[in-house]
């Protein structure tokens, strides 16, 4: 007799880097008003979904063992609030495959989230606009949009308004990942200190990074990338500046903290500077590893069928 077994919905996740993240004052939600530009790199997380007797979540990958397998998992948050709104159990298999690293500064988190909401829409036939989409990804939190969107886009608000940007060709990246991580509201509580203590530079808008990214050209793009989360993030972790200086000095244009860190991103002219770049950064041990990514990339996406197998 023929017993149909479901199949798994795979989605795929990007990583971001802020290419510009302007940190004005802390509100009163305790959220910093942000202006910032995402690019979504291909460096990613595949999260596959499947039914079960009851919510689970499975972890492999890069630094999967400091990743929770409970409630404490956006996963695990998004599954419950998808079946909330839609009636039924959360009674599912996440299984999360890890290459974004953990706490560093790339949404990772933000990726497995977006790609539950994608996948679970699709298993459960819940049909979900864009729209509503969107609306439980900024309450799981102020990157999930992004995650969602993909692409080049202007964050605005606490991050999670999006407006999508131009951006005329691919960009080549490497990334230096950092022995642990840095929390992300620890990074925002330093910069207010470092405010507090005196005045750090702060970045003004980003017109003119949004005009270099519609000629494509990295040598225009590279100077003006910014991040004012960095002198934090600097702060806390004074090594990051010896890995800044190597990636430059290893033929990137330029380098940045990504994000709240403390992952170091380095935007190179071509694909094979890239290569390069990432062989000698590797051997100048400033940093526990290294990859290669590039982008824009689209954002979750579903990369096998929905359909159901018979066995
Ligand atoms: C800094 C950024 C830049 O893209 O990313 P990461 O570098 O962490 O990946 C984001 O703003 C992080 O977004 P995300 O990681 O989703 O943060 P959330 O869960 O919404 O918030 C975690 C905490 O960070 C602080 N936070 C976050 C966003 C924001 N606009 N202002 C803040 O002050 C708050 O303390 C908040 O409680
Ligand atoms: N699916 C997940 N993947 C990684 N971390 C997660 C996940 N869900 C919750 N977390 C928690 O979120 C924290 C921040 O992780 P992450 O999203 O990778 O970093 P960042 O906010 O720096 O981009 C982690 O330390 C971890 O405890």
């Amino acid at each position: 007799m023929l017993s149909v077994v479901p199949r798994p919905v795979v989605v795929r996740a990007p990583s971001k880097v802020n290419l510009h993240l302007a940190v004005g004052d802390l509100r009163d939600d305790g959220y910093h008003e942000l202006n910032t530009v995402f690019q979504a790199l291909s460096l990613s997380d595949t999260v596959s979904v499947v039914p079960a007797e009851t919510l689970s979540v499975t972890v492999r990958g890069e630094d999967a063992r400091v990743v929770p397998t409970d409630s404490g998992n956006l996963v695990w948050q998004a599954a419950e609030m998808l079946a909330a709104e839609s009636g039924r159990r959360p009674d599912v298999e996440i299984a999360i495959d890890k290459g974004i690293p953990v706490a560093g500064g790339m949404a990772g988190g933000s990726a497995d989230a977006a790609a539950t909401l994608v996948g679970l829409n699709a298993l459960w036939q819940l049909d979900l606009s864009r729209e509503e989409l969107d609306g439980f990804a900024a309450k799981l939190g102020s990157d999930v949009p992004f995650s969602l969107h993909g692409g080049t886009a202007v964050g605005t608000g606490r991050g999670e308004r999006l407006l999508p940007v131009l951006s005329r060709s691919t960009f080549h990246w490497v990334l230096a990942l950092a022995k642990g991580g840095l929390s992300t509201p620890t990074v925002f509580r330093e910069l207010d200190r470092l405010r507090a203590d005196g005045n750090p530079p702060r970045l003004g808008g980003p017109e003119d990074l949004m005009h270099a990214l519609t000629t494509g050209d990295a040598a225009t793009l590279a100077p003006l990338l910014g991040n004012d989360l960095q002198s934090a993030a600097l702060s806390l972790n004074p090594g990051l500046r010896r890995t800044l200086r190597a990636g430059v000095a290893a033929g990137a244009l330029a380098g940045i903290v990504s994000g709240s860190g403390p992952t170091c991103a380095f935007l190179c002219a071509e694909a094979d500077a890239a290569v390069r770049v990432s062989a000698e950064l590797a051997g100048a041990g400033v940093c526990r590893t290294v990859r290669v990514a590039s982008g824009p990339v689209p954002g979750a996406r579903i990369i096998n069928d929905a359909a159901e197998g018979s066995h």
